[in-house]
């Protein structure tokens, strides 16, 4: 049986681009998830804490100091580690880290750790497209931010003419070429691209956030990216299809579903999480029926028939197991690997 983990989203940013906003907006239209946050709040005033207290699940504070002095994994990994019990129910993670907080460290602590109950969600950066150029001027290092970014969410879209527009969005593309870029206004991303609804079913006494409900049913936020499904019947060449994850095409954020890698292993069903460079698998029993590669792909702005294309491209020329291309994207499985 393959772990449920749950997604942790870093969301990064320069000082008021938008991070809190887009957090509210999130938690507004959870569409029935669990969000668990973790806030930075440094400083005396605790400014970002009060406006999501309100609206939160699970709150944990990370009190009076920098989350980027934390100088090991353990700080982090105590609050997580908090947020991912399993009576927590949480579906999703969302960090949101300060406008101080150095994104690089952020994912470092993130992926150093050793918590079984979470994986990486992604580093959404937050780019406030009316401030970017003087803000880069000042702080050369926010290029550096985007480098790192699987998500680049340029926001306040509201504030700059379409001319503006472009161009801050022409200079950041220099800086993250390949990297999904959304235009927002207020954060307004859609939820699922960091976790999926919750089936409505629901016992007990509905909760407040219930009776309120989603602030926001717009389909239009389904418009910000493509999401491409893709099945085979026949297995993939795990080969081909390792290039195709370390090779992967522009604008491509995530890539979920599982995998027929031809393997004759009794756990040959590999569950795979993607997001960005990132790649997780895991492996299980194959129900009982045809064994099939099932995936989604979500992006923005990617060239579907492209993806496809190059996705019937892995599909294994013959039946034979190519075992050897098997023990190279092993390496991504989420497990020990034995020995022998
Ligand atoms: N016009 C406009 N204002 C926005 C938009 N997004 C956020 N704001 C405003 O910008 C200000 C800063 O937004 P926050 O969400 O607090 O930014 P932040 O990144 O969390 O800020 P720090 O925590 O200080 O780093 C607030 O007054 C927001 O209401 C937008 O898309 N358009």
């Amino acid at each position: 049986m393959s772990r449920r983990r749950i997604p942790v989203v870093l969301v990064t940013g320069f000082l008021g681009s938008g991070k809190t906003t887009l957090l509210n907006h999130l938690l507004a239209n959870r569409h029935g998830a669990r969000v668990g946050v973790v806030v930075n709040d440094f400083g005396s005033v605790n400014v970002d804490a009060l406006a999501v207290a309100g609206q939160v699940d699970t709150m944990v504070s990370l009190g009076n100091g920098c989350l980027c002095c934390a100088v090991d994994a353990s700080g982090l990994d105590a609050m997580l580690g908090r947020l991912s019990r399993p009576e927590s129910g949480i579906d999703v993670i969302v960090v949101e880290a300060s406008g101080i907080a150095e994104p690089r460290d952020l994912l470092r602590l993130m992926i150093a750790s050793e918590d079984p109950d979470i994986r990486y969600g992604g580093l959404a950066e937050v780019v406030d497209a009316a401030e970017f150029e003087s803000s880069r001027a000042r702080h050369p290092e926010l290029t550096e931010h985007l480098r790192i970014a699987d998500l680049v969410i340029l926001n306040k879209a509201d504030r700059v003419d379409p001319d503006a527009l472009a161009k801050v969005r022409g200079v950041v593309e220099e800086f993250a070429p390949g990297v999904p870029l959304l235009v927002t206004d207020h954060g307004r991303v859609d939820p699922q691209l960091f976790f999926e609804p919750r089936p409505r079913e629901r016992y007990g006494q509905l909760s407040f956030d219930d009776l309120r409900g989603d602030e926001d049913h717009s389909q239009h936020l389904h418009a910000q990216y493509d999401s491409v499904t893709f099945t085979a019947e026949r297995p993939l060449s795990p080969r081909r299809f390792l290039e195709f994850l370390e090779q992967r095409p522009p604008g491509l954020y995530r890539v979920k579903g599982q995998l027929d890698l031809g393997s004759a292993d009794a756990r040959s069903r590999f569950g795979l999480h993607t997001v960005g460079a990132f790649v997780q698998l895991d492996r299980s029993a194959w129900p009982t029926g045809p064994r099939r590669t099932e995936l989604v792909l979500i992006g923005a702005g990617i060239d579907r028939a492209a993806v496809l294309r190059r996705l019937e491209d892995c599909v294994a020329d013959d039946s034979v197991p190519d075992e050897r291309g098997l023990l190279r994207i092993l390496r991504y499985l989420d497990e020990p690997v034995a020995d022998d």
